[in-house]
């Protein structure tokens, strides 16, 4: 399905009604209170916590341990550490998801968008010739979703963009997700792509996303608009134990069984029951995840936010290729 055809009806005068629609609407946001700062974005959500002490390096300090926000975090901690997901229910407003769904939507009206449809590798790696095409270094997964990438949201105004680069929300990610014994150095830094930094996906009918690993290490999933049937995330927990080990056996398991309801690699797999506003942690550069073909015709729409343990880090040309149509 392509998003334009589907989002318009096919009748022409409609068409021109639905656009002009669209327009007026657009006019009107703009014209009205904008949020443009953290702070703002944060109020009336669980974000909220975030702003709750004077500054971020003090948010995990000794004296603020009974606070609801380290308790929060805790317990998102724990669970992205023994699951790979940690979910956070109505972590933003539901008229700043409102707005980002426009956002969204009008960006894909305005064709400010890419439809990827190409077959891609589990490890969004190029093809190695000296595995068989059907080994799992090689087996080709199938993927269709829109993508409106950060180079395309604009940077003043979009709630995502504000999200995203605020220290606030960085710290308490690299708290949630930073928490291996292994790694004595805190540090997180934001995407230094100008693509996948963080992005929109929109998912119409049929479309979903095949099994696959991340490039970015850390990967925090805003729900907009969850699909209503279909659509479903899933994540496959312990697949491989770090982000360059191949762990072609699990992976095979993995794409053998996994719709088998009685595998015991089905009964891996996490699936959120998430909502509009829900902040999703998933550790997604070193378990296979998934979305399920969407079969209701709401497209099903949410943002991505990618953070590092490196400054300046970009995925490869494969993955910017294949996903974003850079
Ligand atoms: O849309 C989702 O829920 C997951 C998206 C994802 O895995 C990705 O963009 O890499
Ligand atoms: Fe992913």
């Amino acid at each position: 399905g392509f998003g334009l055809t589907n989002l318009l009806p096919s009748n022409n005068d409609q068409r021109k009604k639905r656009l002009r629609f669209l327009a007026t609407r657009s006019n009107e946001e703009s014209s009205s209170s904008v949020a443009s700062t953290f702070e703002e974005i944060a109020r009336g959500g669980q974000a909220e916590l975030l702003l709750s002490h004077s500054s971020v390096s003090s948010y995990f300090e000794p004296e603020s341990r009974k606070g609801k926000l380290l308790r929060l975090a805790n317990q998102c901690r724990h669970s992205y550490l023994t699951t790979g997901i940690a979910h956070i229910p109505q972590f933003v407003r539901l008229d700043l998801v409102d707005k980002m769904v426009e956002e969204a939507i009008n960006l894909q009206q305005r064709e400010e968008c890419f439809y990827s449809t190409e077959d891609h590798t589990v490890y969004q790696e190029p093809n190695d010739s000296s595995f068989a095409q059907d080994h799992p270094r090689n087996a080709l997964q199938r993927s269709s979703k829109w993508i409106i990438d950060f180079d395309r949201i604009d940077q003043g105004s979009s709630p995502l963009a504000i999200l995203y680069k605020s220290p606030e929300l960085k710290a308490f990610v690299s708290y949630v997700v930073r928490s291996d014994s292994e790694i004595k150095d805190d540090a997180l830094y934001t995407s230094g792509c100008p693509y996948n930094a963080a992005y929109y996906n929109l998912y119409e009918p049929n479309d979903g996303l095949g099994w696959h690993f991340d490039k970015s290490q850390f990967g925090v999933n805003l729900e907009l608009q969850p699909g209503e049937l279909g659509g479903d995330f899933e994540l496959c927990w312990n697949t491989r134990e770090d982000d360059s080990a191949w762990c072609f056996d699990k992976v095979q398991n993995v794409l053998d069984v996994s719709d088998d309801a009685h595998s015991p690699v089905a009964q891996r797999i996490q699936d959120p029951p998430v909502g509009p506003g829900s902040l999703v942690f998933f550790a997604g550069a070193r378990n296979l995840h998934r979305v399920t073909p969407v079969v209701s015709q709401k497209p099903r729409i949410n943002a991505i936010m990618t953070f590092e343990t490196q400054p300046n880090q970009r995925p490869n040309a494969y993955s910017l290729k294949k996903f974003f149509g850079r």
